[in-house]
Formats: structure tokens, sequence, C-alpha cells
């Protein structure tokens, strides 16, 4: 149940799953490391499972967003003698960063190489969602169609629509990119921070439709959420999930947003009180939603999968080959910089040395979370 590999390894790396690629195995063997890789079939490890993986040596761990990494498992981990642990994702809402902090140990994400994959799957989401693509694949499968009709499977138009962005970090950012490049769509969006360069790119994009004779296509940035919940006709939530967007979009906020409007969620579940979203999905039969996570994973509240105005997928948003070959890469690689005392990278949204196969990484951990609380030192490149 567990693959070893470089047995004779001075340190003790354990990955609580397999994970793509190989790389990033053979840059811990090159650093001296012992790898154990945890083969068992069990999808979501409890705390226990993973105290055993931890044992009574173990450097660093590489985890899972399922996991709930708090203060039991960095007690465990610090123990064994461990200092790193880096989840294999850039949300790190199953952490307990004080937790960590406490115990010394730094707690490494992976920013940037999903950005573009998971901004792909909220654009497939929304494209599923507005076109009816599942309803009508269902209903070609099932052998329905007799013929081309003009009501059939009619959907909405986003060209010359507004789409909604609540939080424009970097997913939130590259998803309005394609949205208003791709389909013309304006933009509105909600964040805490002003989106500088998104809105250099829409400007620069409208300015350039302008000169092809185009209508050219708009960008606001919104003084509250709820001013992009009542003017957007397609609305992508790309926020972290902590205490302030917990049940962001719940029943009075669903109540105040277009009655044919698009909702999609790739952030995390909870960010949607999901049982009010199930009752306004079955009221509202126009209303539609592109769903990639869900309040309680692995399960949905009881009536979404019968609701056919929802499109709902397996939390597969950062699901290209490469990009989760580089997760594990940078995962990886912040565990290994902790455990050889590198420093920090100084910018984790260039973590593009770090992914480049040809030549070896940079001698740093490429992001850890909490580096300024345990004072950890920042790397000059
Ligand atoms: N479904 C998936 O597989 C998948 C894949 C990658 C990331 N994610 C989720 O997406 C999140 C965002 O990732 P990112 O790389 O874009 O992070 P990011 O930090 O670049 O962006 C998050 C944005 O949310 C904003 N924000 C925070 N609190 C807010 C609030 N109360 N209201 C509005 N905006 C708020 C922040 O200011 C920031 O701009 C991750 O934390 C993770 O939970 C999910
Ligand atoms: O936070 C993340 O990275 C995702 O949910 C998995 O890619």
């Amino acid at each position: 149940m567990v693959q070893v590999w470089n047995p004779n390894g001075k340190y003790r790396v354990v990955s609580t799953k397999p994970m793509p690629g190989t790389r990033w195995i053979n840059l811990l063997i090159e650093q001296d490391c012992r790898v154990e890789i945890c083969t068992r079939k069990k999808t979501i490890l409890s705390v226990e499972d993973i105290i055993a993986l931890i044992g009574d040596k173990c450097d660093g761990v590489i985890g899972q967003l399922t996991e709930d990494w708090g203060e039991t498992l960095f007690s465990a981990l610090s123990r064994a003698g461990g200092k790193a642990f880096s989840n294999m994702a850039v949300g790190y809402n199953n952490v307990d960063v004080n937790a960590a902090n406490k115990y010394g140990v730094a707690v490494g994400n992976t920013p940037g190489v999903l950005t573009e994959t998971t901004a792909e799957l909220a654009a497939s989401l929304s494209l599923s969602a507005a076109r009816r693509i599942v309803e009508a694949d269902e209903f070609m499968r099932a052998g329905l169609y007799d013929g081309w009709l003009p009501n059939l499977f009619v959907g909405n138009l986003l060209k010359g629509q507004t789409v909604g962005v609540i939080g424009a970090g970097r997913i939130g950012s590259a998803y309005a990119r394609m949205m208003v490049e791709g389909f013309k769509m304006n933009l509105i969006y909600y964040d805490l921070y002003q989106a500088t360069r998104l809105e250099k790119f829409v400007t620069a994009y409208a300015e350039f439709l302008k000169a092809n004779g185009e209508q050219p296509v708009t960008w606001k940035r919104a003084a509250s959420m709820d001013e992009v919940l009542r003017e957007a006709d397609v609305i992508s939530l790309h926020p972290i999930l902590d205490k302030t967007t917990y049940h962001l979009v719940n029943k009075e906020r669903l109540s105040i947003m277009k009655k044919e409007a698009i909702l999609v969620n790739c952030s995390r579940g909870p960010v949607i009180d999901e049982v009010a979203l199930v009752e306004h999905l079955k009221q509202n039969p126009m209303f539609r939603v592109g769903l990639d996570v869900f309040e309680d994973e692995p399960y949905m509240k009881p009536g979404l999968a019968d609701l056919k105005n929802a499109v709902v997928v397996p939390h597969i948003a950062s699901a290209s080959k490469w990009t989760r070959e580089g997760m594990a890469t940078l995962a990886a690689l912040n565990v290994l910089g902790k455990i050889k005392g590198y420093p920090v990278w100084s910018d984790p949204n260039r973590i593009e040395p770090f992914l480049n196969e040809n030549v070896p990484p940079p001698a740093a951990s490429p992001s850890i979370v909490n580096s300024k609380s345990l004072g950890l030192p920042v790397s000059r490149l």
C-alpha cells in the first residue's frame, strides 16, 4: 500500500496520493530523498490514516485538498521531525495555517500552473449551461432526436451579454479575459482589490474592436457583489474560501439575479448555499448552473442531480496533464526547498522557472503561504 522510491535516501518524504508524472519523484530522489507514495484505494484519507503514514520519522508530506490538515496532523508531523507540508492545490482552506505556524511547519501550495486550465473549465461550464449541451447530449443518446425543430434546445447567446466575475484574482481574471475576448462579452467584476491588468486588457480589446468598426466591449469594477449579481448574465465565482466567502451566494442573493442567468462555480463548494441553490433551480427552470465543486464533496445536496438546468462535474477544473504534473512538481519542490533550507521564491505568480523540464529548477520553494509568519528567507532570484 506504500510505494517506495530510493529506499536509502536521507530525507523521508511522504505523498498521500500517487500524483501524475515522474519529474516530481526524480527531483526529490536527486536531492537524496526517500519517497513514499500511499497507493491505498481509499480516496479520502482520514487523519488517522495520515498519522500512520507519517510514522516516527518524516521530513515532509505532500497532501491533498480532501485531507484535514489541522493541529493533530501538524503536531504528528512535528513529532516525526517534519518541517514541511504542501497541498497539491492552490486553495488551502483544508489547512489550519495557524496550527502549522505553531509547529514551525511550512505550508506550500501550487498557484499559477492551474490558472488557465481552471479558467478553461469555467468557460466550458459557462458554454455548456448557456447552450444546454449536456441536456442535448442525453437527448441524442436516448434516441429522441427525430429531426430539426425551431424550438429544440434553444439557449442563450453570449455575445454582447455581460459576464460577471466574483474574485478577479489569477483564475477569475483569466476566465474574464476568455469570455470577453472569445465571446465579446462586457465585463463587470467584484474583488477586494482592483484588477488593473484585466481592466487594461479589456480597454485595449475595446479599442481594437472599435478600430475594426465593431461594437466595443466595456468593463466595470462593481462597488458591491450584489451589483454584479443584478447586472450580469453569466456569473462565475473565483474567490478563495474563507469566513468572508462562506455562503457568499445565498437565498437572498440568488433572488436578485436575473431569472435566466447562468451561475458557474469552480472555486469551492461552500461559497454557494447549495440547499438554497437547489430550491432556486427548481423554482426558476431558465436559471442554469455549471458546478465543478460542491458543499459536501463528494456528495451533492438532495435534488441537485435530478435537475436538468444544472451541469455538474467532479472537481476536475485543474485536470489537464500538463497542469497536474506541474502541480505535483511545485508541491514536491515546496517540501524539498524547506527540507534543504532553501529560501522561498520571491514571486509565487512567476513559477515558470520551476516548470521548465530542460533545466534544473531554482534552489527555492516556489510558494510557501506562511513564509512571513515563519520568518523564512526570500530568494533574490
Ligand atoms: N475547482 C478547482 O479545481 C479549482 C482549481 C484552482 C483553484 N480553485 C479555487 O480557486 C480559488 C482562487 O484561485 P486563484 O489562484 O485565482 O487565487 P487568487 O488569490 O489569485 O484569487 C482569489 C481572489 O479572490 C479575491 N477575494 C477574496 N475574498 C473575497 C471576497 N470576500 N469577495 C470577493 N473577492 C474576494 C481575492 O482578492 C483574490 O483576488 C482557490 O483558492 C481555490 O479555492 C479551484
Ligand atoms: O485549489 C485547487 O488547486 C483545486 O481545487 C484543485 O486543483
